[in-house]
């Protein structure tokens, strides 16, 4: 099709409208990623297009880009090979960027680079099981449904999987700013965290807690709730454990978060009333007060306290001034943010803790795949300060973009003295600073507000007329109150100021951060403990710190709180600072449509998208511009094979050596700076190709090589063989006579002994008759047997020493200690599945070794395996079965975890297994 490529730089011509008409009649196709160099486009399809199976994952692995369709699974691949050293530069650092509007598909796409990478990895470990579901886990409480996205991201985060020689040893997530406020409200037509829906799902829940239907919920009212499917929330339910089991959760955790979501809900029901002085009234004995305190351990009367009053202390006095009722709800509502905040910063706490590296010590130098998934860029009707904070790391990132694409890559074309023409590109820096400077910025303006005793959003926006109403990015509204406009790189986007000093300072109530610290539920104490200590100076305090002493908690939550505004800020940095200390990977994700329907591509819609990413000036440069720019070092290093064979001039120098191999390769277009090669990709494809060929070749003469040394070591061996067997028929012939010679020998003494004993009988015959004595010779002389050596006699004393009890005895002790009880019914038979266990490997003992390396790893949660088996007509195949940490069962590979064997039998009696649809569990 005309127009309709696979790379947008072979376009010989282009503008938005041929560039907008590619991607929509590749749309049309089903195809929904397309190259632009070394970035992916990818076009959101709304719909399943079986494209991630594992034919695909088998068909991406380790191919050259351009003999397959563009795919995400490619990036993956390349980002792997090149952690791997088997790109063109040495082993470095990636980093995968993905960005796009809201809804776009970022998310999906994580969680498909993740699911190649660990096929790529290709270790089967609990770890990658483990990491496959960290995403559904933390979308279930940091998701929620938006105008935008059914599935929107509320938070943002950065992935980081960690690998040594290919092998994935471990990872982590860094959270970025949950938007806390969407517990309590939300806008018309969005919901609130899925979380609140799964739970009220399930009627087990509902039973056990005591729980109403959605619509009685204050945070659930909004609305959209009563259109939910409770069929596929339940499910999602069951999904969301099952991760929660195959991550590490133990049952004790699950149920604790659950009865805290469950607490959070509840929070937004307790009554409020007024007395005549408009003084706040709390029934103390409703079941909503009740419940709430309970699910979170609380003293009642102190929670009751902070509900109703504040409380100052001064050095001579304690002050306590009761809230009006308006004033109740809002520390009603921030506790319920402050505990679904540290809650999900838990969840993160703990997640990381089971899928960090284990044996960080052996690990010095591990490489590492990081994927950026963050909050897409947002423009509602009604936009607050979690819009600008998303917005303003959509800001970083197009910047980010644009520095690495655009800033640096030119300035390294004029520094290594190639010859360029500046290409010019939106540059966005002057809405970062409007944000982000440090005294007339506006979160410095928000900051300052937040300190003044009566700073409030009048305030606020008054200092930006103050100082910052000569910048054209920002416009003052004169006609509605507190609204202002900031011309993003995407759009210009209303916001109101409302509530902005609120949310900068996230005020909690005093005194409810200690008394969480302090509760009668030990696992609350630890929430509240550790997600402080790590949000404060990121380090960690241990379990058994935090179990013996409750004064650490006391003592972290002392610390002084920045603002939220600085902390985002704040972690930004942290994060482009590792960004960019990695070889970064783009992945823009386009949305067709703003309905979330398929087969719909809105042109203007997806053109303003390709426009304001600064797609046209990204296709000039990756044009004209060099994507691989090895070193002379890691050009060489790498590519001096190719020149395998041919005379290189020793005294040249090693930029004349580069360019000697580039030249004998015939490539046209690279140039050659005065440190480093410029290539274009194609370039690699065929310098990879060509390195394949030397290795072809090599592999050809050395099998000449090695046949000829074989022949002429066979005939030398042939020749020695010859001279060997002259040597032994000689040595037989020799034997043969010698034999013959010995038993002729013998023939003769046996006649003469005969003889002379004839004589001497004769004789004695004929003398008087002598003594009795006995004469023989040595050739009649018996054979005397030697008694066999009796056993050393034992000490009596002495223990029995017992050989050790082999691998096979000590399953077997195992199983009857530990598992034939779940097993075996009451009649002690065994079910008729049971085929035996198939492996055993614990912790301390079991190592793996990789085939081509020689280092080892500690798998140090894989213990006892059984199989079960399922089988068609024709094959039967067995599968393994895994013990997960706390003990449930769960079939590799699969999601679906059990809390004993025969669960898990009689499950996979009515369902098949994933990778099989038609086996069937063997009778
Ligand atoms: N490759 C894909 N194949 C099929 N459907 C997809 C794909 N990518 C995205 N989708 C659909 O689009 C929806 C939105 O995608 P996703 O949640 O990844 O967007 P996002 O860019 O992460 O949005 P946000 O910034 O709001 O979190 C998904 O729930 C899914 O239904």
């Amino acid at each position: 099709m005309l127009g309709e490529v696979d790379d947008l730089i072979t376009l010989a011509e282009f503008n938005e409208n041929i560039l907008v008409n590619s991607l929509k009649a590749r749309y049309r196709q089903n195809k929904i990623y397309t190259y632009l160099g070394d970035i992916l486009v990818a076009v959101n399809p709304f719909k399943s297009l079986g494209l991630y199976g594992s034919k695909e994952q088998l068909l991406y692995r380790n191919e050259r880009r351009t003999n397959l369709a563009p795919h995400i699974f490619a990036i993956a691949d390349s980002c792997y090979s090149n952690i791997c050293g088997n790109g063109p530069n040495e082993p470095k650092n990636q980093c995968i960027i993905i960005s796009g509007e809201s809804g776009a598909g970022k998310t999906e796409s994580s969680k498909l680079l993740i699911k190649q990478i660990v096929h790529l990895s290709q270790d089967f470990s609990p770890l990658e099981q483990q990491i496959v579901q960290v995403n559904p886990l933390l979308e279930a409480f940091g998701n929620a449904q938006t105008v935008m996205n059914d599935n929107s991201s509320r938070f943002g985060k950065y992935i980081m999987l960690n690998f040594v020689r290919g092998v994935m040893v471990g990872a982590k997530i860094s959270d970025y700013l949950l938007e806390k406020s969407r517990i309590v409200h939300q806008n018309d037509g969005e919901e609130n965290f899925h979380a609140f829906y799964y739970l009220l799902s399930s009627p087990e829940m509902k039973v056990k807690w005591n729980l109403k239907d959605a619509e009685e919920y204050t945070y659930l009212n909004n609305g959209a709730i009563f259109s939910k499917n409770t069929n596929l929330m339940k499910e999602r339910f069951d999904d969301l454990k099952d991760a929660m089991d195959l991550v590490g959760f133990s049952d004790e955790e699950q149920e604790l978060l659950f009865e805290m979501v469950a607490g959070c809900l509840t929070m937004g029901n307790i009554r409020m009333q007024e007395n005549e002085n408009d003084e706040v009234l709390i029934d103390q004995n409703s079941n909503e007060f009740l419940f709430v305190a309970n699910c979170f351990g609380l003293h009642t009367d102190e929670f009751y306290d902070i509900l109703i009053s504040n409380t100052t202390k001064t050095r001579a006095d304690t002050i306590t001034r009761n809230y009006s009722k308006k004033e109740a709800k809002d520390v009603r509502d921030a506790v319920a943010k402050f505990i679904y905040g540290k809650m999900f910063g838990w969840v993160v706490y703990r997640v990381n803790q089971s899928i960090a590296s284990k044996d960080t010590n052996s690990y010095k130098n591990y490489q590492e795949i990081g994927i950026l998934d963050i909050f897409g860029f947002e423009h509602f009707q009604h936009n607050s300060f979690e819009q600008a904070c998303i917005n303003l790391a959509n800001e970083q990132l197009q910047f980010f973009f644009n520095k690495h694409v655009f800033i640096l890559e030119q300035e390294e074309y004029k520094r290594e003295g190639l010859e360029w023409k500046d290409i010019s590109y939106e540059d966005n820096q002057g809405v970062l600073d409007l944000f982000l400077n440090k005294t007339n910025g506006i979160l410095a303006n928000l900051d300052e507000t937040c300190k003044l005793p009566r700073g409030n959003d009048q305030v606020f926006f008054q200092s930006l007329e103050n100082k910052l109403s000569g910048n054209n990015l920002l416009i003052l509204s004169k006609r509605n109150h507190l609204c202002f406009y900031i011309k993003h790189y995407a759009s210009q986007v209303e916001y109101s100021a409302e509530t902005w000093v609120e949310k900068n300072k996230d005020t909690i109530p005093n005194n409810i951060e200690q008394l969480l610290c302090g509760s009668e539920k030990l696992l609350i104490q630890e929430i509240f403990t550790v997600t402080q200590a790590n949000i404060d100076d990121d380090k960690t305090i241990s379990k058994s710190n935090f179990r013996n002493s409750k004064m650490i908690a006391f003592t972290e939550v002392k610390k002084r709180k920045h603002t939220v505004g600085l902390q985002f800020k704040k972690s930004l940095e942290t994060l482009l600072a590792r960004m960019l200390l990695s070889q970064p990977i783009f992945i823009r994700c386009i949305k067709p449509n703003t309905k979330k329907i398929s087969n719909s591509f809105d042109d203007e819609f997806v053109k303003a998208q390709l426009l304001y990413t600064g797609m046209l000036e990204t296709i000039k440069i990756r044009k004209e511009g060099f994507a691989i720019r090895p070193s002379f070092n890691e050009f060489f290093n790498k590519y001096k094979v190719i020149y395998f064979g041919c005379p290189m001039d020793k005294s040249k120098d090693i930029r004349e050596k580069c360019k000697q191999i580039l030249e004998f390769t015939k490539l046209k277009g690279w140039k050659i700076g005065k440190t480093k090669i410029f290539l274009k990709l194609n370039h690699v494809d065929v310098l990879t190709d060509k390195i394949s060929n030397v290795s072809k070749l090599v592999v050809k003469m050395q099998k000449i090589v090695r046949g000829f040394l074989d022949r002429r070591r066979v005939e030398k061996l042939r020749k020695i063989a010859e001279k060997k067997k002259e040597e032994i028929k000689s040595l037989l012939n020799y034997t043969v006579e010698r034999n013959n010679f010995i038993m002729n020998l013998l023939q003769r003494h046996v006649e003469e002994d005969k003889k002379r004993n004839q004589g001497k009988k004769k004789q004695e015959e004929e003398k008087p008759t002598p003594l009795k004595t006995t004469t023989t010779t040595n050739l009649q002389q018996p054979v005397r047997m030697r008694k066999p050596p009796s056993p050393p006699k034992r000490h009596p004393e002495t223990p029995v020493q017992r050989e050790p009890p082999s691998l096979k005895e000590e399953i077997a002790a195992w199983f009857e200690e530990k598992e034939k009880k779940k097993l075996y019914d009451r009649n002690g038979s065994k079910p008729y599945w049971f085929h035996g266990m198939i492996k055993r490997s614990d912790s301390e003992t079991y190592l793996k070794q990789r085939k081509n390396g020689n280092f080892l790893i500690r798998l140090s949660d894989t213990r006892f395996n059984y199989s079960l088996s399922f089988k068609t007509e024709e094959r039967c195949r067995h599968y393994i079965i895994d013990l997960t940490l706390h003990g449930k069962y769960v079939i590799r590979n699969e999601k679906k975890v059990h809390r004993s064997l025969n669960d898990l039998v009689n499950y996979y009696r009515k369902h098949h297994i994933s990778n099989w649809p038609n086996g069937y569990l063997v009778d």
